[in-house]
């Protein structure tokens, strides 16, 4: 049985707004790294300023980090988090099959998708951040397809599509155990590996994308990511490299 990794704190609220806002009023007065999970939030947030619902027996959770080093090197703990649920939802499934990963961080089940995560920040210094990783994950139940956006990938669930059940607290050790095994490897080695891992899961590698800001849309095939974690694209005018943007398939 998995074990509660040592140095991180974990505390569990019934209700909550969301789960990232309490990580930044709480934060400051943390002593170490944190995982804060709710097993209801009122005012969830996805990303590009997006809702996020998340019913009952659903994960989510946020991890507090205080993070010395540059900002983009922070950022990366998106694909350690990634890493981290792809791992979690094959230890509770046993198949590693159904699962990947698309850039820059959802987690898929048989091609739906299943988790998102969302990165925020604060206090930032020039050597210290705090950094706070969301994360929704459908154990029990798929959001209503109603609240989605055109062309979003559909959601699915874990229970749904595969019968497991597990409650967030125990898919929380599962996440928190992962989490700490590859942000010890990030510590050490630096991204190279788990840049590695994370492209050994990721979905649609060579196959045509479209990458979508606010502003500007881009077809190509989906060549890598770089070091810096941004999406490449081969494209007509050449290769392009997106630091930030959605993806279509
Ligand atoms: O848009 C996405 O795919 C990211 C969704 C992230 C949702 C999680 S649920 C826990 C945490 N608290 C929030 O308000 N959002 C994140």
């Amino acid at each position: 049985m998995t074990g509660w990794p040592e140095g991180y704190g974990r505390r569990v609220l019934d209700e909550v707004d969301s789960t990232l806002s309490e990580a930044a009023r709480i934060a400051p007065t943390l002593p170490g790294p944190e995982w804060i999970l709710a097993r209801h939030q009122t005012a969830a947030r996805g990303r590009r300023g997006r809702g996020w619902v998340s019913p009952e027996g659903n994960f989510a959770a946020t991890l507090v980090l205080r993070l010395q080093g540059a900002p983009q090197q922070a950022a990366l703990r998106s694909f350690v988090a990634a890493l981290a649920l792809f791992d979690a939802c094959v230890a509770v499934t046993g198949r590693p099959e159904s699962f990947s990963l698309k850039w820059p961080n959802d987690v898929l089940l048989n091609g739906a998708k299943l988790a998102g995560i969302l990165l925020e920040s604060a206090g930032q210094t020039d050597d210290e951040m705090l950094l706070f990783i969301g994360i929704g994950v459908n154990l029990a139940e798929a959001p209503p397809v109603a609240a989605l956006e055109a062309r979003a990938l559909r959601p699915v669930s874990l229970a749904g599509e595969t019968g497991v059940r597990i409650t967030p607290e125990d898919f929380l050790t599962e996440v928190a155990a992962a989490f700490a095994r590859y942000e010890a490897q990030f510590t050490a080695l630096g991204f190279a590996p788990i840049r590695e891992a994370w492209l050994a899961r990721a979905a649609r590698l060579g196959q045509p994308v479209t990458a979508r800001t606010g502003t500007s849309e881009t077809h190509g095939t989906f060549e890598t990511v770089d070091a810096g974690g941004q999406l490449v694209l081969m494209t007509a005018a050449g290769r392009v490299r997106i630091p930030a943007a959605d993806v279509y398939f």
